[in-house]
């Protein structure tokens, strides 16, 4: 599985994209990374970056991945796990076309209010990690401090 940490800029960023999630039942009205499943023989940025086409109708400049405890990622149960790359939209408005029934832009200013979405129990792991990455401090109200570059060096992706 691959997920996209959308924000509004990677140099700067100030807002990170959410969606709501519209099926299956049980997962119906939590929030999530958009993204989806790496197809045989795609890399997983390929992946991303199809699966945001289809989900939001967008597509992306990709950043640097955020660091997982693994090399396959971020556990999601016993047989998954999701890498999950930072981003920034390039082309297109965003739009829940498939998958989800709302997106949302969340100020990076308000970490808590990010934290208290009724996420994918298996992402708050990866929410909390990424506020952190992005310097985002959590408890004490304040707002973004210095954060390491989540752009990615290269220049262009797939
Ligand atoms: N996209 C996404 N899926 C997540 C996250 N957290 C999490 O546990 N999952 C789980 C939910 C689903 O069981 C699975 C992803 O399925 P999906 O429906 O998004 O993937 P997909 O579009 O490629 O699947 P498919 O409908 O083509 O079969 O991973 C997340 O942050 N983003």
């Amino acid at each position: 599985m691959v997920g996209g940490a959308l924000l509004d800029n990677l140099a700067k960023p100030t807002q990170l994209l959410v969606a709501r999630r519209s099926a299956p039942e049980q997962l119906a009205g939590l929030w999530e990374f958009p993204g989806g499943k790496v197809e045989a023989g795609e890399t997983p940025e390929a992946a991303l970056a199809r699966e945001l086409v289809e989900e939001l109708g967008v597509s992306v400049e990709l950043g640097t991945e955020l660091k997982a405890a693994h090399a396959h990622g971020w556990p999601l149960n016993d047989r998954a796990s999701m890498r999950v790359y930072f981003g920034q939209i390039s082309a297109g408005q965003p739009q829940p076309l498939e998958d989800h029934d709302e997106l949302r832009w969340m100020p990076l200013s308000a970490p808590e209010a990010i934290l208290a979405l009724p996420w994918i129990p298996a992402d708050l792991p990866i929410v909390r990690a990424l506020l952190a990455t992005l310097g985002a401090v959590v408890g004490e109200g304040a707002g973004l401090g210095s954060h390491p570059s989540v752009a990615n060096s290269k220049s262009g992706n797939c």
